[in-house]
């Protein structure tokens, strides 16, 4: 499969106002005191006043369907500080967390789901757990293969989109960057299984990255993982799939599953709307322009590690035959509602 990703900018004309003179996809650029007619085409262009539904029908959108047919996914928003990263990507999150939801219920007659939610911050190549408080067990090893393994962080059970929200709402009151310093990857795990049928388990992750800004009002130390993210995508763009730099930094060890030509991406640049941001807009532009020649090729993820659907069959298998042989009133109880608990996790589980 060939894939395009979607470069996406706000823009404005020389008098401030939002995308009234610019094309739908050309972007002219002025540098220094020289015209320069250099124009860009993207896949789409949206005017600030695009509401969050649209600018996510346009981009995550195709990434999420992705996803649900089993790929991993990267959705993930570039731009200066200020140009509206954050606030794209929280309505983003609100229709993934809504279209996957549609999705598992779309399938409770055949298909049972265990969807799981991490939310990370990388700062200063530190990593923070933004749902629990496990940042100071959480490790990356990198197995003999080659693969990065990120382990110790909470990966919250997901019920509904609301109760995902309400996670993502309280771990955003816990990021510590202020200013676009800071990278919050939201990763989440879906495991799938046919009912009644002895078909493997699939496991398949959707990254959606708020990276820290590209360039800041005050002159900033370089932020190693921007640059190593940029260096995998000047990677990919020359069509080079092998031996990427993952190592280079933090963020790129954890986004090694979905920072790939076999995963889904949709990356979406953001510029500000000031004319004196115009020399940013231009280097966004150059990124996003570079990142639209990388060629994805899907394949569906081999997954390592253990599979927590299992683990939950298995422990509910052992709490349905303890419940069966105790006769303690209380024990049962305990029981029940522990049963009750994990059969609400497994998702579309058959009674
Ligand atoms: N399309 C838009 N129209 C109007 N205002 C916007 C738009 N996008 C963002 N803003 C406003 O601009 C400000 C900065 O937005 P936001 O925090 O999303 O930017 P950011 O790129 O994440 O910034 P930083 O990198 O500094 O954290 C916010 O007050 C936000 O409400």
């Amino acid at each position: 499969m060939d894939l395009v990703l979607y470069a996406i900018v706000y823009v404005c004309d020389e008098e401030n106002r939002f995308g009234s003179r610019i094309s739908q996809q050309i972007f002219p650029v002025t540098e220094g005191k020289h015209e320069k007619n250099t124009s860009y085409t993207f896949d789409k262009v949206f005017p600030p006043e695009a509401t969050g539904g649209q600018v996510y029908e346009g981009t995550a959108r195709s990434v999420v369907e992705d996803f649900l047919l089993g790929y991993n996914g990267l959705v993930c928003c570039y731009g200066q500080s200020q140009s509206g990263k954050s606030l794209t990507i929280a309505s983003i999150c609100i229709h993934v967390l809504q279209d996957i939801f549609v999705h598992i219920r779309q399938h409770a007659a055949t298909m049972q789901y265990l969807v799981r939610l991490a939310y990370l911050e990388v700062h200063n190549e530190s990593i923070i757990d933004l749902v629990g408080n496990k940042s100071a067990s959480i490790s990356l090893t990198m197995d003999l293969i080659g693969n990065f393994i990120l382990q110790g962080h909470t990966n919250e059970p997901i019920l509904s989109a609301d109760h995902a929200l309400s996670c993502i709402e309280a771990g955003r009151t816990k990021i510590i960057g202020k200013n676009g310093t800071s990278h919050t990857i939201l990763r989440i795990t879906m495991e799938r299984e046919r009912k009644n049928s002895n078909s493997p388990i699939h496991v398949a992750m959707l990254d959606i990255v708020d990276l820290a800004a590209s360039h800041r009002v005050t002159v900033p130390p370089i932020d190693k993982s921007l640059l190593a993210f940029g260096h995998i995508i000047w990677q990919l763009s020359h069509h080079r799939t092998t031996a990427l730099p993952y190592h280079d930094s933090i963020l790129t060890q954890i986004l090694q599953p979905t920072l790939t030509p076999s995963a889904s991406l949709g990356l979406i640049c953001t510029a500000a709307p000031s004319i004196e941001s115009v020399g940013e807009t231009h280097q966004t532009l150059k990124f996003a322009s570079r990142a639209k020649r990388v060629r994805l090729e899907l394949s569906l993820p081999v997954h390592h590690g253990s599979i927590q659907l299992e683990i939950y069959h298995r422990h509910l298998d052992a709490l349905l035959s303890q419940r069966h042989s105790s006769d303690s009133i209380d024990n049962q109880i305990k029981l029940e509602l522990a049963i009750r608990n994990l059969r609400q996790v497994i998702l579309n589980l058959s009674e």
